[in-house]
């Protein structure tokens, strides 16, 4: 049950020099045995991070009515406000479970969508223009600060996963370069006195892209990772720092040697008290139609692809969609 599990990689030496490889070995083992590390030295800004985290809770305090004014679209896509009860991350593996205890907010990419895809489906589903409350004009700078702020880390990271796989550091720069990452500011309430069988602050799931960057308040009720011999483990954020995961992307791109792995947001024990946790989740995503092809020079000898070529934009909306509907769940687990 240690929870040295999570390992903590210090970015800071990490861009240049001996270092890299150092950060680059640190993750591969990461990623081949937890699917989940946590980082210091990553670079962004704290007052960037504590502006999101201010604008976030004022939106989260006002009356439901106003938060209502910029609903998640009925397309179901990742922008605007999400109510308690509107979503269930385990849906996305095919189980039933009560909707999980959170309400969000969430944005998209902040540049609009390259020329090549104008006009068509992966425009429209990736680059729906983001929603901002009227009422709170700071919400919106922040908020894309620290996306940016995201974005940016998110590049850092693949190229030293494209270091720990054994490839060029920028080989994976052509498959972001517009990337479609989203953002979900993530608050959980305090448990109401009554919660169903099976009911938790977000439930079992994989994450569908290729990074996850979170931030979320250490406190009881937080994030929890499955370790390969299947007990649940806590995973403590380091001070000033972030836990990162890989998605079912990355394993695809590896041939499944990499895991992306099982996680949750349990509730917290009804001795800790009444407390509400607020996370931020990066969510990164490559290009719309960046080709997803187990990646070969990284195979071991002999071994064949488990997945044929995809297209990210066409993996992405399978499983995506079944996180928000029952109905659509039969095509999710990709
Ligand atoms: O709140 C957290 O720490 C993690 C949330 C999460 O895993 C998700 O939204 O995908
Ligand atoms: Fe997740």
């Amino acid at each position: 049950m240690s929870e040295a599990a999570v390992p903590l990689v210090d970015l800071s030496e990490s861009r240049e020099g001996p270092g890299r490889a150092v950060a680059a070995e640190a993750i591969r083992r990461a990623c081949e045995t937890i699917g989940f590390f946590a980082v210091t030295g990553h670079g962004v800004p704290q007052d960037v991070i504590a502006a999101a985290r201010r604008e976030a809770l004022a939106f989260f305090a006002r009356p439901r009515e106003v938060k209502m004014q910029t609903p998640q679209p009925p397309e179901r896509i990742s922008r605007g406000y999400s109510w308690l009860g509107s979503r269930g991350l385990a849906f996305s593996l095919g189980n039933r479970t009560p909707p999980d205890l959170q309400e969000s907010f969430a944005m998209g990419p902040v540049e609009p969508a390259p020329a090549a895809l104008d006009g068509t489906e992966d425009a429209r589903a990736f680059f729906a223009p983001n929603v901002w409350p009227a009422v709170q004009p700071g919400l919106q700078p922040a908020f894309e600060a620290y996306y940016r702020a995201m974005a940016e880390l998110s590049a850092h990271v693949l190229q030293l996963f494209a270091t720990a796989l054994g490839l060029p550091r920028d080989h994976f720069d052509a498959e972001i370069d517009h990337h479609t990452s989203t953002m979900r500011a993530i608050l959980y309430p305090p448990p109401p006195e009554t919660v169903e069988e099976g009911q938790l602050r977000a439930g079992e799931h994989t994450d569908y892209g290729t990074l996850t960057i979170v931030r979320g308040d250490d406190v009881p009720g937080g994030l929890q990772v499955r370790t390969r011999a299947g007990a649940w483990i806590d995973v403590h954020p380091p001070a000033e720092g972030f836990v990162c995961n890989i998605g079912d992307l990355m394993m695809r791109w590896s041939n499944d040697h990499w895991l992306s792995n099982l996680h949750r947001v349990a509730l917290p024990p009804a001795e800790a008290g009444n407390r509400a946790r607020l996370t931020f989740a990066f969510f990164h995503n490559p290009n719309a139609d960046a080709l997803i092809e187990p990646i070969r020079g990284f195979y071991r000898e002999g071994e064949a692809a488990k997945y044929p070529p995809a297209r990210f934009g066409d993996l992405f909306l399978r499983k995506h969609l079944s996180a928000q509907t029952m109905k659509a769940a039969q095509g999710a687990g990709a």
